[in-house]
């Protein structure tokens, strides 16, 4: 079992620079979801309680995408969870950073700005490469040391995850721990009866590694959302294309075309597509259609109610269910029914069930589920399923490497 140290073998009273993740949906600027913010308040509070000095690092959306804005909002979030103040400083790790750093003082908590506006905390490298890194060499020097807390993006070699526990002493918060000791004994289990797969959302970077590496865990695959689209796309249907200009789509077919169609190849037996879909119609209503009807001029945005049926019957008769990535455009109710139908049938069963994906977490609390009619609900999407199908975290594994 991988080893590190929690924020239990801390001395109080320390300068701690901790790496949290309440990267979140983003409308107009405006942050959607604040499940993430709730769980990192609870390690902040209990550094809080320690008389520990916290500065906060963090990241919001990638550049080039609509959701890569300042922490500014984020603060306000946290310090509504925290109930106590959290100063945001419009600097990662220039002087007006350092300044403010200097200022710090126990009982303190502060936010830097989004760490991916600078420098070397992009793209995935080496530890020792990130450790070489402007960012981490002017931070590490400020703090006692690091603590990393941000599990959602443990699988990340990015420098804020990977770079500090080079150079600094490192522990790892609770969400990290948590999420951590939980994943793993999922893996641990065996499960008496079929275990299935709800696999959607729009990343298949994340869902193909899973495909190949759960093969012998999960039985069974339902696929939707954009990487459902895609595989359908694989087998010769005219769905899964960019319409829309959202580049969703025809960038990830380029990058993956040959994996799909292998996957679809080779494990046929397993895999569950859509055999309908629903899309706007000229009048703005949901409208459903039949594989054979689909055209390529279209964007379809949710699986059909067939599809649903059939996968929640797939889900209540499983003795364990894992959901990773929503089946539809669930944040616009119209498109919600496929995601909402097969999460009903899980909470309505007693199966095991593990719910994960940073944004699918979110149906939970739209839909008004509760928590409780399900296993486990996590806040990670990509580090969940990596750590379900067995592979090593980086931002653990950093973590664990420190002496
Ligand atoms: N057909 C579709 N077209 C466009 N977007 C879709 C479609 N189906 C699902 N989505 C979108 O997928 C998103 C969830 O996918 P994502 O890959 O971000 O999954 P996640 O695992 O929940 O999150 P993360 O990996 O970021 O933690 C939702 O916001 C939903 O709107
Ligand atoms: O939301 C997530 O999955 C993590 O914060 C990682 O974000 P990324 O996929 O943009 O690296």
């Amino acid at each position: 079992m991988t080893t590190f140290q929690t924020i239990d073998d801390l001395e109080s009273g320390r300068r701690l620079l901790v790496r949290i993740d309440v990267n979140a949906a983003v409308e107009d600027g405006t942050v959607q979801d604040d499940r993430r913010f709730a769980r990192h308040a609870e390690t902040i509070r209990e550094l809080l309680a320690d008389d520990h000095a916290v500065a906060l690092l963090a990241h919001q959306g990638r550049p080039g995408r609509e959701t890569f804005v300042s922490l500014e909002g984020h603060a306000d979030i946290l310090a509504d969870h925290l109930d106590h103040p959290v100063a945001f400083v419009a600097d990662t790790c220039g002087d007006e950073a350092l300044a403010a750093i200097d200022d710090l003082e126990l009982g303190d908590v502060i936010l830097l700005e989004n760490v991916r506006m600078c420098d070397g905390e992009l793209p995935e490298e080496e530890p020792d490469v990130k450790a070489e890194t402007d960012l981490v060499r002017t931070l590490a020097r400020e703090f006692d040391a690091y603590i990393g807390d941000a599990y959602p993006a443990a699988h990340r070699s990015h420098a804020s995850i990977v770079g500090f526990p080079q150079v600094m002493d490192a522990y790892a918060g609770r969400v990290m721990e948590q999420e951590y000791t939980a994943i793993r004994a999922v893996r641990e289990r065996t499960f008496d009866g079929p275990v299935t797969m709800v696999l959607g959302g729009t990343k298949a970077e994340d869902t193909i590694p899973i495909l190949e590496r759960l093969d012998d865990t999960v039985d069974r695959f339902c696929l939707g959302g954009v990487v459902g689209e895609l595989f359908l796309r694989a087998g010769g249907h005219d769905v899964g294309y960019d319409v829309a200009g959202t580049a969703l789509f025809d960038h990830q077919w380029e990058d993956h075309r040959t994996d799909l169609e292998r996957i679809l190849e080779t494990s046929r037996d397993r895999l569950f597509l859509p055999t309908d879909l629903a899309y706007e119609d000229d009048a703005g209503k949901r409208t459903e259609v039949s594989l054979e009807g689909t055209s390529k001029e279209r964007p379809f945005l949710d699986v059909g109610s067939e599809t649903a049926d059939r996968y929640a019957d797939l889900a209540a008769d499983s003795a364990a269910v894992f959901v990773k990535g929503a089946l539809g455009v669930f944040e616009d109710d119209r498109f919600a029914d496929g995601t909402v139908t097969v999460l009903s049938a899980i909470a309505d069963t007693d199966c095991f069930s593990v719910i994960g994906g940073g944004d699918t977490a979110r149906v939970i609390e739209l839909y008004e589920f509760d928590e409780d009619d399900f296993s486990q609900v996590s806040i990670a999407g990509g580090a969940y399923v990596r750590a379900l199908a067995g592979e090593s975290l980086v931002g653990i594994g950093a973590l664990a490497d420190n002496p």
